[in-house]
């Protein structure tokens, strides 16, 4: 467990014999040291190598000198309270925070050894390699076959029909979606259910052959129906894919992640095995987050 300063106090004005020491019972004040995150942050053969990353809005600071690997093929989840910083640190891995005007990232990122801000990197190039899904399932007005065919549209990835209509329900089959939509692949995606929308927005996603697919609360919109079909097809991907996913529900993290990375108040405080974070976290604030004592 990690430091927690408890002060010990004594009455002066007891006598001396009668002075009995006094335990505050104020929340002791938590140290957090910028920079230091417990556990287990790096891996050998990173897929993300993330050194000293500092996110400002304005002069905000959001992200507070934090250094993480990101292994390959492993599904690590964000977890923290509300503010902490999740949503900004998985933005920066594919440049999404560059729409933002006032949002300027410090440090070193890399995939794969190459700088992800490098000026001269082709970022549609790397947002088809890392692939993003957002909190509310974000179909495009087209057909379910539109939007799966999007993206290899764009990058080319198919020279004939043939090749797309494969893309197309390859995607599909591993979004766990083909059964259901394959006799009405020409009907409107906003026409679905919320969970099959976002299960096409994970095909949709997929359909660019990405490496890594960054999922930003993925089932806060759906049912637990919908959220165990996600969860299925996350645990599914995973051999294929290094996933990174930002939740608010701690059973979903434990569910679904090899690694856990606990946040607060944009630093990185803890990363360990998901096992670990949820039975016997290092940190105490990691350990007032999951027992629910705040957040
Ligand atoms: N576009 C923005 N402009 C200014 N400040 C922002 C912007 N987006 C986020 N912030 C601030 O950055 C900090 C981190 O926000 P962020 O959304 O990354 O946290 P989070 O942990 O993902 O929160 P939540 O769980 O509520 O989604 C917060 O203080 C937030 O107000």
């Amino acid at each position: 467990m990690n430091t927690l300063n408890t002060t010990v106090t004594s009455e002066a004005d007891v006598p001396e014999e009668k002075a009995i020491p006094v335990q505050d019972e104020r929340p002791a004040e938590t140290v957090i040291e910028e920079g230091k995150t417990v556990g287990t942050p790096f891996a050998d053969d990173p897929k993300f190598k993330l050194r000293n990353v500092e996110v400002f809005y304005g002069e905000d600071r959001a992200i507070k000198n934090i250094s993480l690997d990101i292994a390959r093929n492993e599904v690590i989840a964000f977890i923290g309270p509300s503010g902490c910083g999740k949503s900004t640190f998985l933005r920066c891995l594919n440049r999404m925070n560059d729409s933002i005007d006032i949002c300027r990232v410090k440090g070193s990122l890399q995939l794969d050894e190459q700088d992800i801000y490098d000026s001269k990197r082709d970022v549609v190039e790397l947002r088809a390699r890392v692939g993003m899904v957002f909190q509310k399932p974000n179909p495009f007005p087209k057909s379910i076959y539109d939007n799966v065919a999007y993206g290899p549209r764009i990058h080319g990835l198919a020279n004939r029909k043939s090749d797309l209509d494969d893309i197309v329900e390859n995607s599909l089959r591993k979004a766990g979606l083909w059964n259901e939509v394959k006799d009405r692949l020409d009907a409107t995606a906003t026409g679905m259910s919320g969970g099959q929308q976002q299960r096409l927005c994970i095909a949709r996603a997929i359909a660019v052959s990405p490496e890594v697919v960054l999922m930003d609360e993925p089932c806060s919109a759906l049912d637990p129906i919908a959220t165990a079909k996600v969860e299925e097809l996350i645990a599914e991907l995973s051999e294929s894919y290094t996933i990174v996913i930002v939740t608010h529900s701690m059973q979903q993290a434990a569910r679904v992640s090899h690694r856990t990375a606990y946040f607060h108040l944009g630093h990185l405080v803890e990363v360990n095995e998901t096992d670990k974070v949820f039975t016997s976290p290092e940190h105490e604030l990691t350990e007032s987050y999951i027992t629910g004592r705040f957040g």
